[in-house]
């Protein structure tokens, strides 16, 4: 197998002070005050390997403990993304995880706590911009879910064309126990996967569903035991490939259609609603508790 890892991305990942990359705008200074914690370096935060022979990327989120999205992640994976989209050679990704257990605990908490309103807006344009461009990518992309996959996390995988799950682990939209509410294109993208009951019921509910329920549903097409979620992912992508790249893109933005012209006449008032609702002190409150749940639960 013909690996190589992509120095442009691997230089543009590193150098992470100047953010959004997102096409619709230029780059904005970051307050830098407010950068979330976590215990891998941005460096080291995002893999990528390009296999020549398969014409496949690998996108591996590696910001432990929980691929918390932060905007320097988020910053991230919108870069590596453009790139790969750039490379006329690449026909997918498969999006992996480095994190012991855990796909992707949704967004890093930390982003919405006691946040600067600079930041927080830059924040919710980037990751509205990161959605935009795995949901719409000319890429085959597949979701290699190995462990939890929560909210934001649910938001990756629910953006990707096909999703490989390991057993035994949790997927869903639990915004509602934090206090927050899924936005109404995330919410478009799982239920155009479970359709519109089972979406009402665990969206209100915060209900994380099982790998195997979220397989009955739709909500993940494969579960493998988990050494086996990349392998199976990559041959699902193989198979995949087999169809023609123009008409498979073609046949996804038919279907995507709808929920992309709603984001877009709907992205500005979304920003606003999300930059006036998280500072609220009730909000905060929750989150803070929200918070320190997760700490005392250890
Ligand atoms: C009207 C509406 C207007 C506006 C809308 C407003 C908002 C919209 C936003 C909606 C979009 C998406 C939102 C989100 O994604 S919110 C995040 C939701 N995620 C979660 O609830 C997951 C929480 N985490 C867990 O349940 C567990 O951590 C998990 C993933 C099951 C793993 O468990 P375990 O292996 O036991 O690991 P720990 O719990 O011990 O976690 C390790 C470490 O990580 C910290 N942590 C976990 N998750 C997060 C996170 N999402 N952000 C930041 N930090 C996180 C955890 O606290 C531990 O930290 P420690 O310091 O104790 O080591």
């Amino acid at each position: 197998m013909t690996m190589r890892s992509f120095g442009l991305i691997r230089q543009c990942c590193n150098a992470l002070v100047r953010v959004p990359l997102a096409r619709e705008k230029s780059p904005v200074s970051l307050p830098i005050s407010h950068l979330s914690r976590s215990l891998t370096t941005a460096a080291e935060a995002l893999k990528i390997t390009y296999d020549e022979k398969s014409e496949v990327a690998t996108m591996h989120l590696c910001r432990k403990p929980v691929n918390g999205l932060s905007l320097e992640f988020i910053t991230q994976i919108s870069i590596a993304l453009e790139k790969l989209e750039n490379e006329r050679s690449c026909r997918g990704v498969i999006i992996s995880s480095g994190c012991d257990n855990v796909f992707c605990a949704g967004l890093d908490i930390n982003e919405m706590l006691r946040p600067t309103p600079e930041r927080l807006e830059i924040f919710w344009k980037t990751l509205q911009d990161m959605w935009l461009q795995l949901f719409t990518t000319r890429l085959m992309t597949v979701a290699a879910i190995t462990g939890h996959c929560i909210a934001g996390g649910c938001l990756i995988s629910s953006a990707c064309d096909h999703r490989v799950m390991a057993p035994n682990f949790k997927i869903g939209l639990n915004e509602v126990k934090l206090g927050i509410v899924a936005p109404f294109w995330l919410v478009d993208s799982v239920k155009n996967l479970i359709g519109y009951r089972q979406t009402e019921w665990s969206l209100m509910k915060g209900h994380l569903f099982s790998s195997e329920d979220a397989l009955r549903l739709g909500l993940v097409d494969k579960v493998v035991p988990q050494d086996q979620v990349v392998l199976q992912a990559e041959a699902d992508m193989a198979e995949w490939l087999q169809v023609p790249d123009s008409a498979r893109h073609l046949s996804k933005t038919l279907m995507r259609r709808d929920t992309v012209v709603r984001f877009r006449s709907g992205r500005e008032a979304d920003l606003k609603t999300f930059v006036n609702y998280i500072p609220k002190e009730s909000i905060q409150k929750t989150l803070h508790s929200y918070v320190e749940s997760l700490k005392s639960k250890k």
